[in-house]
Order: C-alpha cells, then sequence, then structure tokens
C-alpha cells in the first residue's frame, strides 16, 4: 500500500473560499479522524479526493501519481456518503449494489457483505429507496467494510445508527482494519466516540489543516489551568492559551503544547479531544 498525498487542494463556491490550501498525508495503516465546525469543508475535501468534485488547484497522488483520470488509482480509494450511489438508481434492490460493486471493484467480499447485512439485519431484497435513514447508513457501511481497498473514506458514517448499531460498526470496523488491507478516514462530530477507535486526526478549520497529529500527541499537548480570575489573569500571557471557560467563581485556560508550570495554587489538569478540539475551532466558520 501507498501514502496518499493530498495536496495543496483549493476550492471556491462562487466567492466562498472553502478550502484555501489544504495538504496532507495519509499512510497506510491508520484509522483518521477528519474534524471541523459544520461548514468547515470536509464533504467538499473528501469529494475532491474521491474525484466526485472538481477542485479549483491541487493534486491527490497515490504512490506519486495523480488519481484524477486515473481509473485503475481510483479504484484504491471509495467515499462512502449519502450520493455515493446516483438518486436514480435507487428502485434497485440491495443485492444489484453488491453485484454493482463486484464489478466495479474485483477485491470485493461478497461473503464480508453477507455477513455484514446479516449481523445488521439488512436483507439483499429490499429496495434501496425504502430504507430508514439508519438502514441507508447501514447500507453504506455494508459497502464500505466489504470493499477491501486501501483507503476507505466515510462520511457522517453513523447517522441515524442507534447505539447498539454504532457498537457494531465499530467492531466490524475494526475487525476489517485487523486485516491490514485497509486505512479509514471518518469525518465525524461525535468526536468522544470515535476517540478510542481513531489513532490520527486532522483538523480542517479555516479552509486550511490545522491539526494533523496522532491522537496520543494530541491529548499529551492538551492542558487545563484552573484557579480564580485574579491568578489566571496573571499567568495567562506566559502560556500557550487557546481558549478558556468559567464556572462559579473558577476560570479555566485550555492549553496546547508544553505542560504549563505554574504556582502551587493553581491546578493543572488534563482534557479530552472533544475539548481541546472545541478551544481550538472555537471561531464560527460557517
Ligand atoms: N455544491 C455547493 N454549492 C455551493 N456551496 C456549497 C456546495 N457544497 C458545499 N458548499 C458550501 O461549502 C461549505 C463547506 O461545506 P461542506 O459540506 O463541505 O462542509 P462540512 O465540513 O462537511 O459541513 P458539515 O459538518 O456541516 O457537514 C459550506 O459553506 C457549504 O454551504
Amino acid at each position: 500500500m501507498s501514502n496518499l498525498e493530498v495536496k495543496q487542494i483549493q476550492k471556491k463556491f462562487g466567492k466562498k473560499e472553502v478550502l484555501k490550501d489544504v495538504s496532507f498525508t495519509l499512510e497506510p495503516g491508520h484509522i483518521y479522524g477528519l474534524l471541523g465546525r459544520n461548514g468547515a469543508g470536509k464533504s467538499t475535501l473528501l469529494s475532491i479526493i474521491n474525484n466526485r468534485v472538481i477542485a479549483k488547484s491541487g493534486d491527490v497522488l497515490l504512490g506519486g501519481e495523480s488519481v484524477f483520470e486515473n481509473d485503475q488509482l481510483l479504484r484504491q480509494l471509495f467515499l462512502v456518503n449519502d450520493s455515493c450511489l446516483s438518486a436514480k438508481d435507487e428502485n434497485q434492490k440491495i443485492k444489484y449494489y453488491l453485484e454493482t460493486a463486484e464489478t466495479f471493484y474485483p477485491d470485493f467480499d461478497r461473503e464480508q457483505a453477507e455477513h455484514l447485512m446479516s449481523a445488521f439485519g439488512l436483507k439483499g431484497k429490499q429496495k434501496l429507496r425504502k430504507l430508514s435513514t439508519g438502514y441507508r447508513s447501514i447500507f453504506n457501511i455494508v459497502l464500505a467494510l466489504s470493499m477491501n481497498i486501501p483507503y476507505i473514506f466515510l462520511d457522517e458514517p453513523i447517522l441515524g445508527l442507534d447505539a447498539n448499531h454504532r457498537d457494531l460498526f465499530y467492531k466490524e470496523m475494526l475487525d476489517v482494519f485487523s486485516k491490514g488491507n485497509t486505512s479509514f478516514i471518518i469525518s465525524t462530530h461525535l468526536i468522544e466516540e470515535v476517540s478510542h477507535i481513531i489513532d490520527s486526526v486532522i483538523v480542517l478549520n479555516n479552509g486550511t489543516i490545522e491539526i494533523e497529529d496522532s491522537v496520543e500527541d494530541i491529548i499529551n499537548k492538551a492542558w487545563t489551568v484552573t484557579g480564580s480570575e485574579e491568578e489566571i489573569i496573571a499567568v495567562k500571557n506566559d502560556l500557550n492559551v487557546v481558549g478558556w471557560e468559567r464556572l462559579g467563581n473558577q476560570v479555566t485556560l485550555y492549553i496546547y503544547g508544553e505542560q504549563p508550570v505554574v504556582s502551587d495554587s493553581l491546578t493543572v489538569g488534563k482534557t479530552t479531544l472533544q475539548k481541546i478540539f472545541i478551544q481550538l475551532t472555537a471561531t464560527e466558520v460557517a
């Protein structure tokens, strides 16, 4: 498996510059979380990488070669989202789409698809257009986890899934991941829920990549300093503060970087991936 390099992607809708200059590299053997506020451009970026939306400029390279206009390379990637099947086809039965997937993706694992359908309670004779929101997500998950290709992109994969089905999805995805043939890139707002599944994070903010790091490193760099307002004001300029919060008469600073060195009267603590993400992306984007 080769690296997938996303290089200097720019995209405008009308006058709105959604992606200003987006570059990052995906490596085999990872589960990435693509995080960003509503309207940050995650879906647009995933569609561009998978050649479903055309960028103003930039490139996507697999093993050093551009994937655009290269069907063979494009078949090493797959984006599962609400529009991965064209609307006009929705009258068909589920088994039709599985057969189509087998035609286009020679490594598509039909046995795995049948296993997943039985685990999630989806039947081949059901028509796509009659599925509930949750079962449409399940159908997309069945496709994604049976593809058997190097890079699978999932845009909000758990939309409408109940807690049992979400757990089942994570378990089945980890099973596929453990076989070593596929890296996953998941775009979602359920950060706490996926924080135990993903190992790396890409944060899209203000049209560029704000963070590209392992979950472990981000958590290691995420600190809080809590104390009275007076004490906090006295130290805040010496720290790399990315946000703050008041609770009663206590103020908490969110710090991103080295462990803060402060007086004993202040409390230094750790924080979660979700909290630090909220602080790092606090400015309105949409
Ligand atoms: N086809 C389009 N025409 C015009 N504007 C668009 C189009 N697609 C997306 N946009 C705009 O581009 C911006 C980014 O949208 P996008 O759906 O990529 O963001 P997102 O990060 O996936 O958002 P969310 O988390 O809310 O799903 C938004 O302001 C959106 O309105």
